[in-house]
């Protein structure tokens, strides 16, 4: 039988616990879950017919602060996904030291197939479903596979209302208008630009020499090729669930963003457009895109992507993971002995929720920053971070994904310790 997801990322910290110092009694408390929660939630859809969604939350550990980490919709969402989501988040949040535990939910939807009205009443269903699970001192949602400011703002409000006083604070990734923060939406994008211009020196590369194929269009997905892009790095290939498109010359990622924005279809960029068109380009699939021989290869869709099955066939120097768990452990040991590197998720993709942390910090003190000084203070957080983990992985000898392990265990290590 093939090993759960959260089997798989139960070994990052087995990999990372022979490179600590840490008590038995500590690496106990870390194993599982605080708490896990499933809900049934009914909605009444449009034609008048009533469907039960599944729900999920889970707070896997709360030693540094209260439990945070974005809300998922998507078909595949179970609870084996949502507590390695959670788990995930616990050592995210504890390597770039934001004063929080980690958690994750999800619903079990398809929410394209719902109309804007029945996604507003699943939202707000969700929320009401665990109202008594969540608050901005105990956990607090944000946005994550396929829930943005809208579904946010419609989750807010609906907490706000069982509350009966405003908590802005209790969910981030607001819109603006209800309290969100500037540079929340780009923000996983702009900490992963961080983190890849510091270590580009240090790998001895240079951005104006340097390849890079995208698996994913969404959030951040758009929000890393674009902020590539402008900055010199040749974008050449971007995907997302229905297929890719490939030019060796660079893609022209302001141009993808407007079309996908209102066709939905960034393929028609390159199929339709009088200015595009002339560029040479070729449709791929997702599998292809993975193997592109690049020299940096950034998994932005769902986990599971580099497995032991494609994971010889990888042909880029080095993987940036801005999704969560793109590489599973064996295809880690794949890629270690053929020489490619891997940045981890837990240290790439933590722009997102430190700008969440910025959005929760602002409606607590009711003084709201500019987009510069947010971005100032993430670019500040995740250089030192990323610097940080690069000397460990240097002293060590080990992996960067070990070496975002050890950072975060010691730090949770700490707080266990602190507490006894
Ligand atoms: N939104 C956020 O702030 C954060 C998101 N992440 C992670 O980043 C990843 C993407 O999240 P978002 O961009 O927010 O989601 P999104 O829903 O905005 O975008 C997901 C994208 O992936 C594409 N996709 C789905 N399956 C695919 C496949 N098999 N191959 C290629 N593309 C595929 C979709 O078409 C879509 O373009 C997830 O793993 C998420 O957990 C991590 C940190 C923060
Ligand atoms: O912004 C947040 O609180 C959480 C973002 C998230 O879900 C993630 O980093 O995977």
């Amino acid at each position: 039988m093939s090993e759960s997801l959260f089997e798989q990322a139960s070994k990052r910290l087995a990999d990372a616990i022979a490179h600590v110092d840490i008590s038995e009694e500590a690496i106990e408390c870390l194993k599982f879950p605080k708490a896990s929660l499933q809900v049934s939630i009914p909605v009444r859809m449009d034609d008048g017919s009533l469907q039960v969604f599944q729900g999920y939350r889970v707070r896997y550990n709360d030693l540094r602060g209260p439990t945070k980490g974005g809300i998922r919709f998507h078909p595949d969402v179970n609870m084996d996904e949502v507590k390695s989501l959670a788990f995930w988040m616990t050592f995210k949040c504890a390597a770039v030291s934001l004063p929080f535990g980690g958690a994750k939910g999800g619903v079990a939807v398809d929410p394209k197939q719902l109309s804007k009205f029945e996604l507003e009443r699943l939202s707000r269903g969700y929320i009401n479903a665990i109202a008594d699970f969540i608050g901005a001192d105990v956990d607090i949602p944000a946005p994550d596979v396929q829930t943005n400011a809208t579904i946010i703002g419609w989750m807010i409000n609906e907490y706000s209302n069982i509350q009966r006083k405003l908590c802005p604070a209790a969910i981030t990734g607001k819109p603006l208008a209800m309290g969100g923060s500037l540079g929340r939406e780009s923000a996983t994008g702009m900490g992963a630009f961080f983190a890849i211009e510091t270590l580009m020196p240090l790998l001895g590369m240079d951005r104006h020499q340097t390849t890079v194929a995208v698996q994913g269009f969404g959030n951040v997905g758009t929000a890393i090729a674009d902020a590539l892009g402008k900055a010199g790095y040749r974008v050449v290939a971007v995907s997302d669930s229905r297929g890719g498109i490939y030019a060796k010359q660079g893609l022209d990622i302001p141009s993808i963003i407007r079309y996908k924005q209102s066709t939905r279809n960034f393929q028609a960029v390159y199929c339709q457009d009088s200015v595009c068109s002339i560029v040479e380009h070729e449709t791929i699939s997702n599998q292809d895109l993975l193997k592109l021989d690049v020299d940096i290869l950034i998994p932005a869709a769902l986990e599971n992507q580099i497995t032991e099955h494609n994971a010889t066939e990888i042909r880029a120097k080095y993987i940036f993971e801005i999704a969560n768990g793109p590489v599973t452990p064996s295809a880690d040991a794949i890629l270690e002995r053929r020489g490619i590197q891997v940045f981890p998720d837990i240290l790439i993709n933590a722009g997102g929720v430190t700008v969440s942390y910025f959005e929760w910090v602002q409606n607590r003190s009711g003084l709201y920053w500019t987009l510069e000084e947010v971005n100032a203070r993430l670019k500040q957080s995740m250089v030192n971070e990323t610097l940080k983990i690069w000397q460990i992985a240097q002293l060590k000898q080990i992996s960067m994904r070990t070496a975002a392990y050890v950072h975060a265990l010691t730090r949770l290590s700490e707080a266990i310790s602190a507490k006894s």
